[in-house]
Parts: C-alpha cells; sequence; structure tokens
C-alpha cells in the first residue's frame, strides 16, 4: 500500500514536471545565441560555487568515488565543458557549403529526459544540463534511487542559475522521489523527445525499449595494454592516476592491464613501487565474491570504494601505500570473475607473448564492455593503428582511461556520456555533445534542370543538353554555365525567415 501511494505520488510529479518542461522547451526555442550564452555562463559559475558542496554530497549519499576528484568531474562538466562549447554553432544556420548549395540549420529537439547514474550523479546532471542548454532544449533528470538527493540538488541549482540568467521557469528539472514508476512515465510521457541514458544496462536497455529516440551507453571493461616499447614508469603512474581518480568510477577507466612477458618483471615492479598490490590467488577469489552479484552484476557496496576498504572487507593485509589491488587471470568470462567491469580500485593482471595476443585478448575482454575504449602505452605508432582496427570507440594512447576517454587529458570532446557504437548496443560512438541534441534540417537549392530527361550516347540522364540559363548549375557535364549561387542572399532569406521576419 505504501509503495502504491508513492509510485502514484511520484507518477504525478513526473508527469507535471515533463508538462512544465515541454512548456520551457517551447519558449527556449526561440532564445538567441547570446541569451543562451548568458545562461550557460551563469550554471557554470553556480556550479563552480557549489561543485566541492555537491561532491561532499554525492559520496555521502552514494558511498562511491572521492570527494576533491567529484569536485573535478563538477569543474569538467561546468567550466571546461563550457570553455569547450561556447563558440561552437547550435543556433539557426549552423553550417553552409557554397558549391553544394546547402544550408544546414539546427533546431532543438525540445524536452531531453536525462538518466543519470549512481557513479557519477552529480556531473553527468551538469554535463546533460549544459549541452541541453546550449542546443536550446529543456530537461528533465529521471535519478538513480540512490542518488537522488545529490541530483535532485545539482538540477535546482543550475535551474535557479538558468532562471536567473534569463532562462524560463522548470527549463532543468528532476524528479524527488524516483521510483521505476516514475522513469517508466517519463520514458513514455508524449512531452519528451529524446532520451539520453547513462547508467545500469537495465536502464540502458529501458531507454531504447521505449519507442522514443534514445542516446544510451552501454558498460565498459577497458583493457590496458602496456606494450614492449612503452615507457612503463610513466604507462604505470597514468594507470594508477585513472584507476584511482573517483576511485574508479568512470567507465571508461582501466580494468585490465595486459603487458608482455618480457616486460613483466619491469611492469609488477613498477606497479609495486607506485602502490600496486598484487593479490595472491586465494586472496584475489575472495575480492571477487565481494565484488560481483550473481551473473557477474557488481556488488554496489564495492563500486568505487578505496583499495584499503576492499582489502580489509576481504580480510587482506595491505601495505599502507596501496591505491590498486591487481589479480591474475589466465582468461576471459566464466571462471574468471576480474575479466569484467569492476569501477573500483581492483585491476585484472593479464601476461602475453606479443602484440598479436594482447591483440586478441583485448578483444576478448571487451566482449563484456563492447565498443566502449581501450588504452595503449607505446611508442611504436604502427601498434597504435593496428588496434585502431578493433572494436573499441576510443582507443586512447599513452594516457589514463579516465582522463582520457572524458576528454580531460585528450583532445576528444569533454563528455560524461560516452558512446559505444552499434556494436555496443548504443547509437552514438562518440563522446556525446550538444549537436547530438539537434536536428539538422537541411535547405538544398536546385543544381541541375530536371525538367527533361534525355537519352544521350545510349545512356539517360537527367538533364537538358542545351546550356541553361538562370540555374544554378555543378558541373559542366550536361553543358549547363556554371553559375554560383549568391549563398548571402540565401543565408539572410533563411536567417529572417527563422527570425519570423519579412525581407
Ligand atoms: C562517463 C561515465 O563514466 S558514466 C558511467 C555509467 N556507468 C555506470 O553507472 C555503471 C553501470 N552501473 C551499474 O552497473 C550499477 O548502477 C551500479 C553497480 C553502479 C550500482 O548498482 P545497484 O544500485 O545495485 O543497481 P542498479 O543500478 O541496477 O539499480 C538499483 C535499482 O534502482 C533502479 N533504478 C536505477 N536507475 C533508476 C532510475 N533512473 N529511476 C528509477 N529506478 C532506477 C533499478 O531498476 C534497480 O531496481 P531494482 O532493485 O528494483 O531492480
Amino acid at each position: 500500500m505504501v509503495k502504491l501511494d508513492k509510485d502514484l505520488c511520484s507518477i504525478q510529479e513526473a508527469r507535471n514536471l515533463a508538462e512544465s518542461g515541454k512548456k520551457a522547451a517551447n519558449e527556449l526555442a526561440d532564445f538567441s545565441n547570446e541569451q543562451i550564452d548568458k545562461i550557460l555562463k551563469n550554471m557554470r559559475d553556480a556550479i563552480e560555487k557549489q561543485a566541492l558542496s555537491l561532491a561532499k554530497w554525492a559520496v555521502k549519499e552514494t558511498g562511491f568515488g572521492k570527494v576533491e576528484d567529484k569536485a573535478y568531474k563538477n569543474h569538467a562538466a561546468s567550466t571546461l565543458l563550457y570553455e569547450e562549447i561556447k563558440d561552437q554553432k547550435t543556433i539557426g544556420i549552423i553550417d553552409e557549403d557554397k558549391v553544394k548549395g546547402t544550408l544546414d540549420v539546427a533546431e532543438p529537439v525540445g524536452l531531453v529526459l536525462g538518466i543519470v547514474p549512481s557513479t557519477n550523479p552529480t556531473s553527468t546532471v551538469i554535463f546533460k544540463a549544459m549541452i541541453a542548454i546550449k542546443s536550446r532544449n529543456a530537461i528533465c533528470f529521471a535519478p538513480h534511487p540512490t542518488a537522488a538527493e545529490c541530483t535532485k540538488m545539482a538540477a535546482d541549482i543550475l535551474n535557479r542559475a538558468a532562471i536567473e540568467a534569463g532562462a524560463p521557469e522548470n527549463v532543468i528539472s528532476c524528479v524527488s522521489t524516483p521510483t521505476m514508476a516514475s522513469t517508466n512515465e517519463l520514458l513514455h510521457s508524449p512531452h519528451i523527445s529524446l532520451i539520453i541514458a547513462t547508467g545500469g544496462p537495465g536502464m540502458v536497455k529501458a531507454a531504447y525499449s521505449s519507442g522514443k529516440p534514445a542516446i544510451g551507453v552501454g558498460a565498459g571493461n577497458s583493457p590496458a595494454y602496456i606494450e614492449s616499447t612503452a615507457d612503463i614508469k610513466q604507462a604505470v603512474a597514468t594507470i594508477i592516476a585513472s584507476k584511482t581518480f573517483d576511485n574508479g568510477t568512470i567507465c571508461a577507466s582501466e580494468q585490465s592491464i595486459v603487458c608482455e612477458r618480457k616486460n613483466e618483471l619491469e611492469v609488477i615492479k613498477e606497479f609495486e613501487a607506485q602502490g600496486g598490490y598484487f593479490m595472491t590467488e586465494d586472496e584475489t577469489s575472495r575480492v571477487c565474491d565481494l565484488l560481483f552479484k550473481a551473473g557477474n552484476a557488481m556488488n554496489a557496496k564495492f563500486v568505487g570504494r578505496d583499495a584499503h576498504v576492499i582489502a580489509e572487507a576481504a580480510g587482506i593485509t595491505i601495505p599502507k601505500e596501496t591505491k590498486v589491488l591487481l589479480g591474475r587471470q589466465g582468461g576471459v568470462g566464466a571462471g574468471y570473475p576480474l575479466s569484467f567491469e569492476k569501477l573500483t580500485t581492483v585491476l585484472a593482471f593479464y601476461v602475453v607473448e606479443d602484440w598479436e595476443e594482447a591483440c586478441h585478448l583485448s578483444i576478448d575482454l571487451l566482449q563484456n564492455g563492447i565498443g566502449h575504449t581501450m588504452s595503449i602505452h607505446t611508442n611504436n605508432r604502427d601498434i597504435v593503428l593496428k588496434f585502431a582496427a578493433k572494436p573499441a570507440s576510443r582507443i586512447l594512447v599513452n594516457t589514463g582511461g579516465s582522463q582520457g576517454g572524458t576528454g580531460i587529458s585528450t583532445g576528444l570532446p569533454i563528455s560524461f556520456t560516452l558512446g559505444c557504437g552499434t556494436s555496443g548496443g548504443s547509437s552514438v560512438s562518440d563522446n556525446v555533445s550538444p549537436k547530438n541534441l539537434l536536428n539538422i534540417k537541411k535547405v538544398a537549392y536546385g543544381l541541375k534542370d530536371v525538367t527533361t530527361l534525355v537519352e544521350d550516347d545510349k545512356s539517360f540522364h537527367i538533364g537538358s543538353p542545351e546550356p541553361v540559363k538562370e540555374k544554378a548549375c555543378l558541373t559542366q557535364k550536361n553543358n549547363c554555365p556554371s553559375k554560383s549561387i549568391d549563398m548571402e542572399e540565401l543565408t539572410k532569406v533563411v536567417r529572417n525567415v527563422l527570425m519570423g521576419m519579412k525581407d
């Protein structure tokens, strides 16, 4: 009875949020670039002031990760993202091709539904709200139940800042008491135009099954290959910095280390010198019992935890300098639990004979995180190109998975929603960005005379053999005189139409 009441209340709340969010989306769709930029700047500034308190709240509520790293992720999703997207064209005419006579016109999609994971709750809300507003969309969030408060707090801060800078009421909203019933209500609401789902496999599947356009990102299981030409000291330092960043909660973080037999001893020595603890077979087995529930699903109790918390729970004594736990694995799949995604400070450790074996092993590991991310530490560009042909959407070179995949340490777009491509069940393979939340309309000028069908040298083609006057033409093939389109004039007309102005 209590559950039914809770469900009914949450459904009503979701319905109200969808209605008011749609109204906000309709209003925002007419905003200019200057208005949008002012709103984004205010959202960025509001988050910078609260980055630490949001981080503290997220760690307290979920038990995942580290305050200082979550604060940095909030900064990345606000300030670093703003710097990256501020000059991107997302309004009106965003591209033109003078030769082909086409214009790209960006249109917001409307109200977006953001599904937020418990592992990166506040940074994901900030990221999704910033890209939604940049593309003139309103957004409504369905939080993970174990991160409901911090997710709502982040959404409220962003909404207040957006309204203060001129955005319509309820442009960013969040369900306060999430239930599966309220999330289902939003997934099927007629007011929602597009879903961006980041989270557990169940939620991503639910998003894709809703029948609405959806951008979902699947699980990762990123291998890190330390190739024989790598700078081993640097590679190990980078991997540890990535794996301990927010205690490994980012889905692009390393899950397995693959090294070559000829470097094995040096790699082990370097890990031990930098805070890696190699578990015995028995210790590995005890840790695996904690990390996984049935069917290799992660046990939330040990996601995003410090290595000492895991070791203590498993009854293992480790040096106080320990940062990551490593367990040797002889294969992938059933019987090798560490070959699955862990999102915590534990790594599987593999030794191979050569790069070809490393490549096969990486592909096998990626079967449990298809299409996501892998990293290579090497000074051999040919090896990078060989791996680039394999099924991961991001091949990161000489950088950490967490910081590299999210664009913090690489030239990739800053993003907390990382596509896995169709092989990973995702509709995008790149780092999700504002352009994924736009409808791009095309204006296309006629270039060829299509009023006649002509037989010429035994083949048919469209177009007049006679010179066509006063018509724009791409090629000289049909004796059409080339005429350049007055794109300035065309652009002016389209802009005026978009702004509802008369020429
Ligand atoms: C860039 C990036 O790094 S994004 C990283 C994103 N990746 C992830 O978050 C990793 C995938 N996540 C997971 O595997 C899990 O969420 C874990 C391991 C982190 C946490 O696991 P748990 O909290 O034990 O389970 P899970 O997330 O599946 O959900 C718990 C319950 O909340 C429900 N739930 C999850 N999200 C929502 C939501 N948005 N609305 C309503 N209910 C939800 C689930 O349906 C489940 O309900 P049930 O217990 O009745 O089946």
